[in-house]
């Protein structure tokens, strides 16, 4: 514990020039972990040697209450005396708390006076400084009781828009992808071991038959395993930032509407002129549970004016980047110049390769439905597969939504099944590393060099979860992370 300052009141001014900003782990930080703005009850907590103190500082008890359960008590300002707050304190001593070492929690009245109120007596207390955005966790993860992973994977639960983020974060913050590196460091550090043990005792030391054998397959195992996952990766990233969906077509085929349609807000004009779309108008939704960011693009035709040519490359470009494209016709106008040239430079180019594992995904869309008469089919001509739909009476919308919910499953992976996903390109990056050291791995050449790429392929998954990761990758995953968290 620190020397305690006689006057609380010397320290209020000490707090200002000491300038006790740095991050060393000695110091006791503070800050309000509920949100900002008026509120039922806000979160105050503190981590550090000295919350003890402030919490004895605060509510005049000699002892701290008993560990981790509630009790009501009235807060004081240290300094003045004067009633804060009637509140309830929690004290977490360490090791067993979220970042390791003993905090303690104020659940407050949430109205501003009352917080900032706290907060300044808090302050007062001597050895307490505010905390950085991201310190309790960076705490959490200096102490060991998270991995970096697993800070991630907090970082995404807090940020989680969608139902599939939220699962998938909270799958990453329960440790399953660290649980899995860690697994796969096992397996090399076994096969490390029996490397190393084969050259310091050699053929006729008394190591047992095929040790060497049993290595190569164990090695090679785990090759077949982080491919698999590395052929993964993008849809764990998508997941995370937002799977690019694009609505393309002729103009006048009612992708505009159906873009407003799906983000339930007016991002595009629609008008009966075509032409209205010129630049990409994209916007972020949620649909069936995923994250999707959702473009619209200008009609595609040729021969208009140099503006909306422009618009039509800017599509074009766009469609490229698509993971899902909703490919859009007007039904009762299959027979356009500019249909035909859809169906037959976009649509039929994605059909060819549909069965490609990497590719992008159309859903071909027959708008308008409402144009034509009940006997009438949509076209005498044959179609891909196709959902025949209107953004005028809604007629086909659910069948949309459906299908889109498959694709997204597919180009997003389903986040309550299957192994972990890798939400990010440093976990991408990292397992390239291990799967290429791996690649060196050779037993018929030199065994030291098989050792130092069985030593290099494991320190590239210690990066993965944060062992020995370096502290500019620290600062900027810390980043994302508000203060009081
Ligand atoms: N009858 C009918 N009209 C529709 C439907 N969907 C859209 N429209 C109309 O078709 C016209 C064109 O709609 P937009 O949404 O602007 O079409 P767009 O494909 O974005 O057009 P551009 O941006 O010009 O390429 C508008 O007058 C819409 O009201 C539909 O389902 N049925
Ligand atoms: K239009
Ligand atoms: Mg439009």
């Amino acid at each position: 514990m620190r020397l305690l300052v006689s006057c609380p009141i010397s320290r209020l001014c000490a707090r200002c020039s000491t300038g006790a900003e740095s991050l060393v782990p000695g110091s006791t930080i503070f800050a309000l972990s509920s949100g900002q703005g008026r509120c039922a009850i806000a979160v105050i907590r503190t981590s550090g040697p000295a919350s003890g103190l402030a919490l004895r500082s605060l509510t005049a008890l000699r002892e701290p209450p008993p560990a981790r359960s509630a009790c009501l008590r009235l807060l004081r300002h240290p300094c003045s005396g004067e009633p804060l707050d009637r509140s309830l304190v929690l004290w977490f001593p360490g090791p067993q708390s979220f970042t390791g070492e003993d905090c303690m929690e104020l659940h407050v009245h949430g109205g501003p006076a009352v917080v900032s109120g706290v907060l300044q007596a808090l302050g007062s207390v001597p050895g307490l400084r505010p905390a950085k955005a991201g310190e309790f966790t960076r705490r959490a993860f200096a102490h060991g009781k998270l991995s970096l992973t697993e800070v991630e994977g907090l970082a995404d639960l807090i940020h989680a828009e969608t139902e599939a983020q939220r699962r998938q974060a909270l799958r990453q913050l329960d440790g399953e992808l660290s649980q899995l590196c860690q697994g796969w460091a096992k397996t090399l550090t076994k096969a490390l071991a029996h490397v190393e043990a084969y050259i310091d005792f050699g053929e006729d030391d008394n190591l047992e038959e095929g040790v060497l054998e049993q290595v190569d397959r164990d090695v090679r195992a785990l090759e077949v395993a982080l491919s698999s996952h590395l052929r993964d990766a993008r849809r764990g990233q998508r997941l995370r930032s937002g799977a690019n969906v694009v609505v393309a077509g002729p103009p006048n085929a009612g992708k505009s509407s159906l873009v407003n349609l799906l983000s339930q807000k007016p991002v595009s004009i629609v008008s009966p002129e075509p032409g209205t779309t010129r630049d990409i108008l994209e916007t972020p939704v949620d649909l069936a549970g995923f994250p999707v960011l959702l473009s619209d693009t200008a009609g595609l035709r040729e021969g208009a004016g140099a503006v909306e040519q422009e618009g039509v490359r800017r599509a074009r470009q766009r469609l490229e980047q698509a993971d899902i494209i909703l490919g859009m016709l007007d039904a009762s106008d299959l027979a356009s110049s500019s249909s035909c040239s859809f169906l037959d430079t976009v649509v039929a180019p994605l059909v060819a390769q549909s069965h490609d594992s990497g590719r992008q995904r159309l859903l071909l869309l027959l708008n308008k439905s409402d144009l034509l008469s009940a006997n009438a089919p949509a076209s005498s001509t044959a179609l891909p597969p196709h959902l025949l739909l209107s953004c005028h009476t809604g007629a086909g919308m659910d069948a949309l939504l459906q299908a889109l919910k498959t694709e997204l499953a597919a180009v997003c992976g389903d986040p309550s099944t299957g192994p972990p996903l890798l939400t990010r390109a440093r976990h991408q990056y990292h397992l390239q590393g291990c799967l290429d050291a791996l690649g060196r791995f050779q037993l018929t050449t030199d065994l030291a060099l098989a050792a130092e790429a069985l030593r290099q392929a494991r320190r590239q998954l210690s990066h993965l979860t944060g062992g020995g990761g370096t502290e500019e990758i620290l600062d900027l995953i810390f980043q994302d992370f508000c203060v009081g968290k």
